[in-house]
């Protein structure tokens, strides 16, 4: 199975990516942003965490006018996963491949610290590996992690079990506590906090390493 990491002007997090996919069972490519199209035979898309463009505008909202966003939208509207963190995730909701966006923290500070989620669904890949309502330590570190979405968009995505992790300390002011949700079909998961950062004994907390446990390539190199 293979994946490619999207790299940006300012992603920090892509090699975590890279690294955190590749003990999944992935083969991994970087993908300069500047690419119009991805490599052949790719399973999964991750869009990276860090400091696209400077921030500038909104989180993401540049990066969202990247060359390579259509073939990212291209693969998602194939049905194939992408995976959005942090950074990643206000690019997707920015390109619209997920509902609603990410305002400044509440508190208008960054914020960088481990922060408790509850796994709210499984039957999606990346919840099947946590039970249902398992609670786990995950990093976070942003500015712009304030979920909003109009109310008539969050009610549907609460309608439709789309919520996939909420926080159980709301550190940002996200609206009813949501720090990541996924798209319809389930294959494309937009999430702040870092679970590629807690993956690894190394990193002293291994709770993310589970949502890429049940993801194709760790299912096939099984
Ligand atoms: N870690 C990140 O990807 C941070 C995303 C964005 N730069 C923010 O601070 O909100």
């Amino acid at each position: 199975m293979k994946a490619a990491v999207i790299v940006f002007p300012g992603s920090n997090a892509d090699r975590d990516l890279k690294v955190a996919f590749e003990n999944a069972g992935f083969s991994v490519d970087m993908v300069w942003h500047k690419d119009t199209d991805l490599p052949s035979g790719i399973d999964m898309i991750g869009i990276p965490g860090g400091f696209s463009f400077g921030d500038y505008l909104r989180c993401g909202a540049i990066a969202a006018q990247s060359p390579i966003t259509r073939a990212v939208a291209a693969h998602a509207e194939r049905g194939g996963y992408v995976f959005g963190v942090c950074n990643g995730f206000q690019v997707l909701t920015e390109t619209g491949l997920l509902p609603g966006a990410l305002l400044r923290n509440a508190g208008l500070k960054f914020i960088c610290r481990t922060t408790p989620l509850r796994v709210e669904r499984t039957g999606t890949p990346w919840t099947e590996a946590y039970g249902a309502g398992a609670e786990i330590d995950i990093p976070i570190s942003h500015h712009d992690g304030n979920y909003t979405a109009d109310a008539d968009t969050l009610d549907r995505l609460e309608g439709e079990g789309r919520v996939a992790f909420r926080y159980l300390a709301n550190p940002n002011g996200s609206a009813r506590d949501i720090a990541g949700i996924v798209s319809g079909n389930g294959r494309i998961l937009g999430m702040m906090p870092h679970p590629e950062r807690a993956a690894e004994n190394a990193h002293g907390n291994e709770d993310g390493a589970r949502l890429f446990a049940h993801l194709p390539g760790a299912l096939t190199a099984a």
